[in-house]
């Protein structure tokens, strides 16, 4: 069986960025593309959920999915179910497609902290819930959740009694990569 399966969420509506932000572009790679280097060396396999218009756009050789039918736009908590239930593996790694400072040194850092259930990482008071780590039983909890319309994944980690990654355990380096661009403004300041 798969160990480790890297997820990537591109389903969003991009309505603050006006575009697609998984083609936004940092340097000479785009977000998406940066999002798979940051996860590569970690994860066995990696999978992009997005949506059904964009799939002909990504360029890799990664699996480009939709989110399944039935929990179709309805959040990131569709996409994380729908790619868990594409791919069995012991772990997920998440990531959103709007992190360009991402790097396989912090993945690999945050996989340290990884002992059960679910991590994710809190810096200053504010959570980023979708940098984060699943092990593999809580489709069913996904599942729950979706099937009676909560979709906050804030809702359901609290829930699970998640693990917590402080700011205090991070480098000032390593905290810049939580750095979400949900406008043009945002990426232009950097
Ligand atoms: N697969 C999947 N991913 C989603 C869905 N909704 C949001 N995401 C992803 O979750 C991450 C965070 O999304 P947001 O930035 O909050 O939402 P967004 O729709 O992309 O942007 P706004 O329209 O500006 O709110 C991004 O990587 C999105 O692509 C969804 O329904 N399915």
């Amino acid at each position: 069986m798969t160990e480790t399966v890297g997820v990537i969420l591109a389903g969003g509506l991009s309505r603050r960025f006006g575009s697609p932000k998984a083609f936004a572009q940092l340097g000479d790679l785009k977000f998406y593309e940066i999002a798979i280097k940051a996860l590569t060396a970690q994860c066995d396999e990696i999978i992009i959920v997005t949506r059904p218009e964009l799939v002909k756009d990504f360029q890799t050789d990664a699996h480009v999915i939709i989110d399944k039918t039935e929990y179709a736009g309805r959040g990131p908590l569709a996409g994380i179910l729908s790619a868990i239930e594409f791919v069995q593996a012991d772990r997920y790694i998440v990531l959103p497609c709007d992190m360009p400072y991402v790097s396989e040194a912090v993945i690999g850092k945050l996989e340290t902290f990884h002992e059960k259930d679910i991590t994710a990482v809190i810096l200053e008071g504010r959570a980023h819930p979708l940098v984060s780590i699943w092990d593999s039983h809580l489709k069913s909890e996904l599942q729950k959740a979706l099937n009676n319309n909560q979709l906050s994944v804030m809702k359901l980690l609290a829930e699970s009694e998640a693990t917590w990654i402080e700011g205090s355990s991070l480098t000032d380096g390593e905290r810049l990569v939580f750095t979400n661009m949900n406008t043009p403004d945002e990426l232009e300041r950097g």
